[in-house]
């Protein structure tokens, strides 16, 4: 881990998406997503906190270099708790601030594990009347997936291993490291 120099170094195990993947890759989405919507006055960015805070403030710079103009929301929710399984259960522990109603909604996630936080949160968006409801997710777990969601946009499919950094924690930590790696597993065995 000697090219990456950091606090946290020495509890990741293997590095699963660099810092330079990441800024690649959200510039890559932004364009797609600009293209997508390039006949849209605006759209609504829903950052699903904590998780996807550092993909929302990358994600919606990268997105303003093509247009259209964002504006910004955040839910919080939550489903994992301190543990590295979903309890299946989503808690809503903060809402959105506005009236959704007839606004094009893209749902900024940082990962669809087992697809049961997404799910919930699209059948949320839609009974609040969005005019269309997209999802951008920075990481995505194939093999892990429990329930089918759409996701539009991708960045990266990974293994179904439990990954910290770049706002995923593993019990409230490790969000702030600047890449995505896999944890030691004597970190957890601590
Ligand atoms: O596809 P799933 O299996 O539902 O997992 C994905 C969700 O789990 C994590 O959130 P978490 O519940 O850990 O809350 P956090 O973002 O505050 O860490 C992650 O940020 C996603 O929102
Ligand atoms: O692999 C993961 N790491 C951290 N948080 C998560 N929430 C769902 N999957 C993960
Ligand atoms: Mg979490």
């Amino acid at each position: 881990m000697a090219d990456l120099p950091g606090w946290y170094d020495n509890d990741i195990d293997r590095v699963i998406v660099s810092e330079d993947d990441i800024r690649a890759k959200t510039d890559e989405l932004a364009k797609q997503v600009a293209a997508d919507y390039a006949q849209a006055d605006s759209v609504l960015l829903v950052c699903v906190l904590k998780g996807a805070v550092m993909f929302m403030a990358d994600f919606a710079r990268a997105l303003s270099r093509y247009g259209p103009p964002a504006e910004l929301e955040f839910m919080a929710v939550s489903s994992y708790g301190q543990g590295m399984t979903s309890s299946g259960v989503v808690r809503i522990l903060k809402d959105l601030d506005r009236d959704i109603a007839g606004k094009r909604v893209i749902v900024v996630e940082d990962i669809v594990d087992s697809g049961l936080t997404l799910s919930w949160l699209l059948k949320y968006l839609e009974s609040r009347s969005a005019a269309s409801v997209d999802v951008v997710a920075l990481l995505r777990k194939p093999d892990a997936i429990k329930v089918p969601v759409p996701v539009k946009y991708v960045g990266f499919d990974i293994p179904s291993e439990f990954v910290v950094g770049y706002g995923l924690d593993y019990a409230e930590r490790y969000r702030d490291m600047p890449y995505v790696g896999v944890l030691k597993p004597e970190v957890y065995q601590r």
